[in-house]
């Protein structure tokens, strides 16, 4: 194959169906996008690579930077459609090899053979055999039955020949067609299957990545002063001493060294960002309630808390009877089981600001995955 190749890399995707950004997610080898990009900088027939992009271009141009291959930045669009329109306008290859960002696992063979049937043919694209017997319904009642022998689940890169490309999209008016191969399909044109492979899957879903996962820790800490006439409060249990503690919201010492724990592990910045205590709207708030609020921010970055663990440094009072209530309300708060999150007390014999009982401090560490 002696013809030139520009890989046109899509990744202005809005990772909807994933519910957070998926192209950033850290999989073996590196980010999804990185993965992506390195199995065509990495490819012997690839000349160069134009990278479509969303609005945040930075993981884009760190990515980038990483190449050996000439990288030139497009923006993409609303749909698939588009941001493949604008790769491609940009490119100038002899053939370009069109391939989602979100399916890092393409191997060296796959792009071979589709670049190669295209090269003599115009159009080409991976395929595999579906594996489940498909049906067409409509209103969830079943219409038919297609012949699986004809049923197979496209893939990308789907390479054409460009000039024949540009010349099929310039009569094209559907934005919204799915895949590549489909322009060629409209215009009556040939599109050959190559072997495509069932590990060059599409991360789509969180599903996708399982087995994939990413593991991070995180640590906190915090401390507050113990003064006459405020209220204890530990892990959301009122508790009755001569003491409580000072601070804008009800002080809650182990709920702010397990929200910050969380909060680091996920590299989201700590309490103190994201409910400051010149903030009005946080004075004596529950903090268990700004654990909550947390714990939702967690979710929607697709995080999960594996576990939480914390120990108090506190002389008095005695606070092993309430550490079961603890644990119990933070773990509600965390929207996790009891047996997820431990809290242990130490006095710290007497000595510094813990042991004078000026103070109680608490470290937290916390394990989340996605
Ligand atoms: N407007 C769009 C939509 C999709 N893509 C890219 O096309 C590929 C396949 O799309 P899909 O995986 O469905 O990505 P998303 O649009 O991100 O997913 P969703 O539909 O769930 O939002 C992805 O690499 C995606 O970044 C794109 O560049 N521009
Ligand atoms: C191009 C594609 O990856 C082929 O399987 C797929 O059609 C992309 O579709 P999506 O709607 O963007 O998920």
């Amino acid at each position: 194959m002696n013809k030139t190749v520009t890989a046109v890399i899509v990744a202005a995707g809005s990772s909807r169906r994933m519910g957070f950004d998926k192209l950033s997610c850290r999989i073996s080898g590196g980010t999804v996008l990185e993965m992506s990009l390195r199995a065509f900088d990495r490819h012997p027939l690839v000349r160069d690579i134009v990278l479509v992009t969303g609005e945040n271009e930075d993981p884009a141009r760190a990515a980038a930077a990483a190449c050996e291959k000439p990288v030139t930045l497009v923006r993409g669009g609303a749909t698939r459609a588009i941001s493949v329109r604008n790769g491609v306008s940009a490119a100038s290859g002899e053939l370009v090899a069109i391939h989602d960002a979100a399916r890092p696992f393409v191997s060296e063979a796959v792009i071979t053979q589709a670049l190669e049937v295209a090269a003599s043919t115009g159009a080409a694209a991976p395929a595999v055999p579906v594996k489940d017997t498909i049906k067409q319904a409509e209103d969830g009642r079943v219409k038919g039955t297609p012949s699986r022998e004809t049923l197979f689940a496209v893939q990308t890169p789907q390479c054409f020949d460009r000039a024949l490309y540009l010349e099929l999209l310039a009569h094209a008016a559907d934005d919204s067609i799915t895949d590549d191969c489909q322009l060629f399909e409209q215009a009556g044109r040939t599109v050959v299957l190559t072997a495509g492979d069932y590990a060059n899957y599409k991360i789509t879903t969180p599903e996708d990545l399982k087995g994939e996962t990413s593991m991070r820790i995180g640590h906190g800490y915090d401390v507050h002063k113990l003064v006459e006439g405020r209220r204890l409060i530990l892990g959301g249990v009122d508790i009755s001493y001569e003491k409580g503690l000072l601070g804008h919201s009800d002080a809650d010492v182990l709920a702010h060294a397990v929200m910050d724990a969380v909060l680091g592990a996920a590299a989201l910045g700590d309490i103190g960002k994201h409910f400051p205590d010149t903030d009005p709207a946080y004075k004596g708030a529950d903090s268990l309630e700004l654990a909550r609020h947390v714990a939702r921010l967690m979710v929607g970055q697709g995080w999960k808390i594996e576990n939480i663990d914390s120990t108090i440094l506190c002389q008095a009072p005695k606070l092993a009877p309430h550490i079961p209530a603890m644990r119990r309300n933070l773990a509600e708060a965390f929207g996790i089981s009891e047996e997820q999150v431990s809290v242990k007390a130490t006095t710290e014999e007497k000595l510094g600001f813990t042991g004078a009982g000026e103070g109680i401090a608490v470290h937290a560490v916390a394990l989340i995955t996605r």
